[in-house]
């Protein structure tokens, strides 16, 4: 039985808004790839007919957890379509290495990871599509996470293509501040009326993030981070922040960059991925 799951952390390569539905959520043009870095889960299905979390995450109460509510849902789900096991229970622990509120999509990923884990362990018999389904109402990310194949996505994030852009090596930084998503969405200054454009006139464009100059606006410490980092590679924001990325050819010439970061700051190196680490060890795993 896996035992180890990757959580693996997402970027917004680019990230247009489009417009504003009825019901206040943006419309996006976004294209997500994974990170061959991020959380690690420790799920063990068990027949205690309990769902334990060994590892509260701090300042997040355990019924709030998107690992315990994925959880939950699974079950609830599985239930109802008569595939849960007898007493189907399980334990579940997290070593958090994302930062939370990021725009890495930690917290999606997780939750995604238990989705498609305890489906496996469960033998609960849902297709990823019909997962990724139940995951849109935990979170617009948990869709791309589930799916596990790098996607230009529309909607709010759950329209899916899959695309493969270049596997590049980035240099993450985090500015020390947090940024919620909803402030950066009701923000008077956040531009919403990107023009459409096809996919491929997208991929072709230089890459940007229609959030990133409200939140540069609004916090000193991101517009200070992507002002220095821009001196040596082309950076951007990931999703509403706080985090920022810069790309680089080589994973040597991202990691001098980090040397010369401010101690201060927290910071990472990772490679892209267009299959996600959770999907490349469920495939090692069935082969
Ligand atoms: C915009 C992205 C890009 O990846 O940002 P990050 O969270 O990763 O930074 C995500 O889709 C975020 O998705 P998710 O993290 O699920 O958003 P939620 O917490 O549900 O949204 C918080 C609030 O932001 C606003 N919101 C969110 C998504 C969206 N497309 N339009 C919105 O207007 C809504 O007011 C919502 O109540
Ligand atoms: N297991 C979890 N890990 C991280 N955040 C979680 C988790 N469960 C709930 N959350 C909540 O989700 C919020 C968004 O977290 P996250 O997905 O990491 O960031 P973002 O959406 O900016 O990429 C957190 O601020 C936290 O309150």
């Amino acid at each position: 039985m896996i035992e180890q799951w990757p959580s693996p952390a997402k970027l917004n390569l680019f990230l247009y808004i489009t417009g504003r539905r009825e019901d206040g959520y943006h419309n996006l043009q976004t294209l997500f790839q994974f990170l061959d870095y991020g959380d690690t889960l420790t799920i063990t299905a068990d027949s205690s007919g309990e769902l334990k979390l060994l590892t509260p995450v701090a300042g997040v109460p355990d019924e709030q957890n998107l690992i315990v509510r994925a959880a939950l849902l699974l079950r609830e789900k599985a239930a109802a379509r008569g595939t849960l096991p007898a007493n189907a229970g399980a334990s579940l622990a997290v070593d958090k290495r994302l930062p939370m509120g990021g725009g890495l999509g930690g917290g999606s990923s997780n939750a995604a990871t238990v989705l498609v884990a305890l489906n496996h362990q469960w033998q609960t018999g849902f297709s990823f599509e019909e997962l990724a389904a139940l995951g849109l109402s935990l979170g617009a990310d948990v869709p791309v996470f589930v799916q596990g194949f790098a996607a230009y996505a529309e909607g709010v994030g759950e329209k899916l293509t899959p695309v493969s852009p270049a596997e590049k090596w980035y240099l993450v930084m985090h500015p020390g501040v947090s940024v919620a998503t909803p402030v950066v969405f009701n923000d008077p200054l956040l531009t919403r009326d990107t023009p459409y454009r096809q996919i491929n006139e997208l991929l072709e464009a230089d890459f940007r993030n229609d959030c990133e100059a409200v939140v540069r606006k609004r916090f000193r410490e991101v517009e200070q981070l992507v002002s220095w980092l821009l001196e040596y590679a082309p950076s951007r924001l990931t999703g509403t922040g706080a985090c920022v990325f810069a790309e680089f050819d080589t994973e040597s010439a991202a990691r001098q960059v980090l040397e010369l970061a401010p101690k201060e700051l927290q910071g990472f190196v990772a490679r892209g991925a267009n299959v996600s680490p959770l999907h490349r060890i469920l495939s090692e795993h069935s082969s």
